[in-house]
């Protein structure tokens, strides 16, 4: 069998006395997309936080694109495309300065510049591509993170709550580049308080609680209302 992009075994994060992440599985394959749900504080984000060398893991085993995130960190951050949940830009860099550097540090072959101008078309931000992101709205720096994120075409895609605040248009955009990564054989990773986009992004949702995944369902079991009660009787 094909390895997969992303496996994580019996992952836990420790922050002090506190355990985020208590002994998460997960496995993604290439062409796949996969959903990360559960109330706040389940552990979603600091599980994505370890895929993208972030945070490290407390325990656990962790490959990324084949490489150990602890033992090969730079081979592991190569082969990731990341949107954090907050953070990650420059209030006083304008979006094309933001993917100057990222071509920069990712070392991208000459002739990186159309891919970028089209997905800020695509993102509707070519018109504010020269601005500084300080007066950017909640949804303009998501939408640009996913951007960000997308520009190298990575074979793993990590986005954290990418449509928290994002307009139509910028839902739509996402929906795309996720499926556009699905379709050159990447393996995405989507955390999302929305049930219904994690249904149309993704094929298999897995429901974190407490740190740990207590369902792993495909995006039919959890469509509907069926599904709707389904995915709230596994967050009590
Ligand atoms: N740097 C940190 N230091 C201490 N505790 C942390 C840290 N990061 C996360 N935690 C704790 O770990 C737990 C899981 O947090 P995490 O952000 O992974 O949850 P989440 O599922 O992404 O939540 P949300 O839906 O609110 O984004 C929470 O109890 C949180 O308070």
């Amino acid at each position: 069998m094909e390895q997969p992009l992303v496996e994580v075994r019996d992952l836990h994060v420790r922050f002090g006395e506190d355990e985020a992440v208590a002994g998460v599985d997960l496995v993604a394959a290439a062409g796949r997309a996969t959903g990360l749900l559960g109330r706040n504080g389940a552990g979603k984000s600091t599980t994505m936080r370890v895929l993208a060398g972030v945070v490290p893991p407390s325990a656990g085993r962790v490959l990324v694109a084949g490489h150990d995130v602890r033992r090969q960190p730079l081979a592991a951050k190569r082969a990731v495309g990341y949107c954090p949940d907050v953070g990650g830009l420059v209030p006083r860099a304008t979006p094309w300065e933001h993917l100057q550097l990222a071509a920069r540090l990712r070392d991208l072959p000459r002739g990186w510049e159309p891919r970028a101008r089209d997905l800020l078309e695509r993102f509707e931000l070519g018109d504010v591509a020269h601005r500084v992101t300080a007066g950017f709205s909640h949804g303009m720096g998501r939408r640009l993170s996913v951007v960000l994120a997308a520009l190298h075409e990575p074979p793993v895609l990590l986005l954290d709550e990418p449509f928290d605040g994002v307009d139509p248009v910028g839902v739509e955009a996402t929906l795309e580049v996720v499926a556009d990564a699905r379709a050159r054989g990447a393996a995405v990773l989507v955390s999302t308080h929305l049930r219904e986009l994690a249904i149309e992004a993704c094929s298999t949702v897995l429901v974190l609680r407490g740190g740990a995944r207590v369902a792993e369902l495909s995006a039919a079991q959890m469509s509907g209302e069926e599904g709707a009660r389904a995915y709230r009787a596994l967050l009590d």
